[in-house]
């Protein structure tokens, strides 16, 4: 065999005298004949690339990486002390015959030193690793549950918004390029306004024990105005938008926006007509169901409109000007039971085939003189067409 044999009487640091027979031959041969290769740490450091690539999949549970990386230090920590301890014995032989200096058995134990210094950094990564992992799963599913509650919220918002805004104003509120303060508002012209009153609502209001101290009262008055909410749904009514209800007197406006007006046909004027007939036809109902004998008061009137949201809090859409303090005064200077227009309403109305009667010339506060008219039935048009009553919940719940 080419290369070199030594032998060597040496002491170890237990004091026990050993015995060495070191060959330095060709390892290529060696290799097939036994392990005789002087460089034992070859097969360290390609243990260790294996613990690494263990250590940095991410994908598995700490656990696991700990039993794999102990039970790689413990098989080649076994492989170095007991099948293959001469590897190791004989490169710390060559270390110390070429340098002189050195111990036998220290590669040993440094190489299971290294291993399990490896294999501990490896489960401390590992553990942190899961840490964080998890860390990140339990955020993302906050993140994504906050998310879902933050559009539920919107759409809730959006919900509301709508509710409280006509359409058009709701789009415009929600919009993002809307400056925060910047005042909403509008000029419309040939907007058709309605006020509709109970006075002998207030006669009905009492408060007493026996009716919960008014609130019974105030659970019909309630129910009348869903029911006018109500018959606002219908598909024909739709030019109509409800401002407010202010105690027993119900708002509403046709035409406040250019889909809605039709300033040919005027079909947002009769809608308004035919909404008045029908919202005195709905409190008949009331009181035949509700054993009561309220009376409905409606004032008509057409003209400019300034419309527009007041407030940043609990915004209000409403609408000003002289067109709908007239068709207040429609309403206040009325009679019980009785549509009351004016004289460009009854122009309209009387060209679509409405019947309308004269009440002559009366007194408006502000205004003079004014003549005005009473609505008193449908179009000879709609005749066909009309409807019962809703189906309300004042029906059904005063049966
Ligand atoms: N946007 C509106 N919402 C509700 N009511 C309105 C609105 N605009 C005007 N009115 C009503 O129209 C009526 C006529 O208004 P006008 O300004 O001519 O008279 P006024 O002297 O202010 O009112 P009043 O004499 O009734 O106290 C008032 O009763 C007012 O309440």
């Amino acid at each position: 065999m080419d290369g070199l044999t030594v032998q060597a009487p040496k002491k170890s640091s237990l004091g026990h005298r050993l015995e060495f027979n070191v060959t330095r031959g060709d390892e290529m041969n060696d290799c097939h004949e036994g392990a005789t290769t002087h460089f034992p740490d070859y097969f360290t450091f390609c243990v260790l690339l294996v613990m690494v690539s263990c250590a940095v999949y991410q994908l598995m549970f700490s656990i696991i990486k700990l039993l794999l990386l102990a039970g790689i230090c413990l098989a080649y920590s076994c492989m170095v002390i007991f099948t293959h301890a001469t590897l190791f014995d004989n490169q710390d032989a060559l270390i110390l015959l070429s340098t002189g200096y050195g111990e036998v058995f220290v590669s040993r134990y440094v190489t299971i030193a290294v291993l399990l210094g490896f294999t501990v950094a490896f489960v401390i990564h590992a553990r942190q690793t899961e840490a964080t992992s998890r860390l990140d799963f339990l955020w993302k599913l906050q993140a994504h549950g906050e998310k879902e509650e933050t559009e539920h919220l919107q759409a809730y918002n959006r919900k509301l918004i709508s509710n409280i805004l006509p359409e058009h104003v709701a789009i415009h509120f929600l919009s993002v390029d809307r400056a925060a303060d910047e005042l909403y508002h509008e000029e419309c012209e040939s907007v058709c306004i309605l006020f509709a009153s109970i006075p002998n609502f207030s006669d009905f209001y009492v408060e007493l024990e026996s009716n919960n101290e008014g609130v019974e009262c105030l659970r019909l008055l309630n129910e009348i105005i869903a029911d006018f909410d109500e018959i606002l749904e219908e598909e024909r009514f739709k030019n109509i938008e409800k401002i407010k209800s202010t105690g027993a007197t119900y708002m509403a406006a046709a035409g406040l926006t250019k889909a809605t007006r039709d300033l040919k046909n005027f079909s947002h004027v009769t809608a308004m007509a035919d909404y008045a007939l029908r919202l005195r036809d709905q409190l008949e109902y009331v009181n035949e169901h509700s054993f009561n004998n309220f009376k409905i008061r409606i004032g008509i009137n057409i003209g400019p409109v300034v419309a527009g949201v007041i407030g940043a809090r609990k915004p209000q859409y409403d609408i000003w000007g002289n067109a709908v303090n007239v068709a207040s005064r429609m309403d206040s200077t009325g009679e019980l039971d009785k549509i009351q227009v004016t004289q460009e309403v009854y122009q309209i109305l009387h060209k679509k085939g409405y019947p309308l009667t004269c009440r002559g010339t009366i007194k408006v506060k502000g205004k003079g003189d004014m003549v005005t008219y009473f609505l008193t039935g449908k179009s000879h048009d709609t005749i066909e067409c009309s409807e019962s009553p809703a189906s309300t919940q004042t029906g059904q719940n005063h049966n």
